[in-house]
């Protein structure tokens, strides 16, 4: 892996193999931005949101004209060398194998599944945040959800305009809104495909370090596909629940039309027959790790590339035995997890089986 002008990093040249990371450093190191700069070798704007244009070096003359973060890995076409920088502020960059490529090809070539300290309370926060957590395992299993959600985003953003603006021509909305439809629908069954395997993978687990979810998707569209309409008849019925809620979304300057933009991830902590959101900080956490492991374990079956994990201070609220289970669970993936904590012995169930990094002041050494 290299960086250039990525962040803290001016230059930065590692050596890796293929088992987990591990990063251990004082606050401020640089230890998250090693696996915000890997979040940018899948579509999307890295795990912090910041985009190309926030991530460029700064130092007192300003930030650097260009950045880069360059990998060789193991992909799902075997290994291949990965290349996401920009220019001048400008859109993002992408090669694979020295050549321009599309955004949107890492997305089949990479599985990567991330958890950030944002994410402690996901289930208590707000809905959005927990459907886009959702639909990035989602992704990982399924780029072809990544590109449906982004055209459905955008259609729907020009359908908000238009009534935003109060004179649009009804088929021009009529054009849109089947769009929208078409998009949704495979949304909609993608998720619920997704749904449908986490569920079993969690299920065939045993209770352990990480307690057992039920989950569920409350949205009129997953709705529909789950008592069995078929795709085509969903999509009617979507299009005419657009085309009913024309006035109200105009009035209010939101979609407020149930869509799949307002679907609801449910999840209960089977054990404690409670709402997630009803738990504790730390069961919050494991349950995410719970729903994020079984991605994995799901993902490497499924397509035989483990995907890669950026687990950015997971161990910060886990008591011993979780953080003895961590190590387990990911081990058991065969996953290369990137794990940052602020002390080395945090990491210490993973014993010989993860490689050590100290990071300090944006130096990375290995240690033994
Ligand atoms: N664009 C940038 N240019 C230069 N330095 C930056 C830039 N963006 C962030 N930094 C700095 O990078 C440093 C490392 O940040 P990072 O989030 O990686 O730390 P960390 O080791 O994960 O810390 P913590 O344990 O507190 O989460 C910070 O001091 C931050 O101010």
């Amino acid at each position: 892996m290299r960086l250039t002008d990525f962040r803290c990093y001016a230059a930065l040249d590692l050596e890796l193999d293929p088992t987990p990371v591990a990063l251990y450093g004082a606050n401020g190191a640089g230890k998250t931005n090693l696996l915000e700069a890997l979040s940018f070798l899948v579509p999307g704007r890295g795990l912090r949101s910041a985009g190309a244009e926030g991530v460029a070096r700064k130092d007192a003359s300003g930030p650097a004209e260009a950045w880069a973060v360059f990998a060789e890995m193991e992909t799902r076409d075997g290994e291949v060398r990965l290349g996401v920088g920009a220019r001048n502020g400008g859109r993002r960059e992408t090669r694979i194998d020295g050549e321009p490529a599309p955004q949107g090809e890492l997305a089949r070539l990479v599985p990567m599944i991330w958890l950030t300290p944002a994410q402690d309370r996901l289930f208590a926060g707000p809905r959005a945040d927990r459907l886009k957590f959702f639909d990035r395992l989602v992704y990982a299993a399924d780029p072809a959800h990544a590109e449906a959600a982004t055209a459905y985003d955008k259609v729907r953003t020009r359908r908000q305009r238009l009534l935003d603006e109060g004179q649009a021509d009804p088929a021009w909305l009529n054009a849109l809104e089947s769009e929208m439809a078409g998009h949704g629908v495979a949304m909609a069954a993608a998720r619920l495909d997704a749904l449908i395997r986490l569920q079993g993978e969690i299920d065939a687990r045993p209770e352990g370090a990480f307690p057992q979810a039920d989950l569920a998707l409350d949205g009129a569209v997953e709705a529909d596909l789950a008592d069995g309409l078929d795709a085509g008849a969903a999509e009617d019925r979507f299009a005419a629940a657009l085309r009913d809620g024309r006035r109200r979304d105009g009035a209010a300057g939101r979609t407020l039309t149930r869509g799949p933009h307002r679907t609801e991830l449910v999840a209960r902590h089977r054990d404690k027959d409670q709402a997630a959101g009803d738990c504790s900080t730390g069961e919050q956490k494991a349950l995410i790790l719970t729903l994020a492991l079984a991605q994995a374990r799901a993902l490497a079956r499924q397509g035989g590339v483990a995907p890669l994990l950026l687990f950015d201070e997971a161990c910060a609220h886990l008591d011993a035995p979780r953080r003895e289970g961590l190590a387990r669970e990911i081990l058991a993936t065969g996953s290369q997890a990137w794990l940052t904590g602020v002390e080395r012995i945090l990491f210490e169930p993973f014993a010989e089986r993860v490689q050590y990094f100290e990071v300090d002041a944006a130096r990375v050494e290995r240690s033994a």
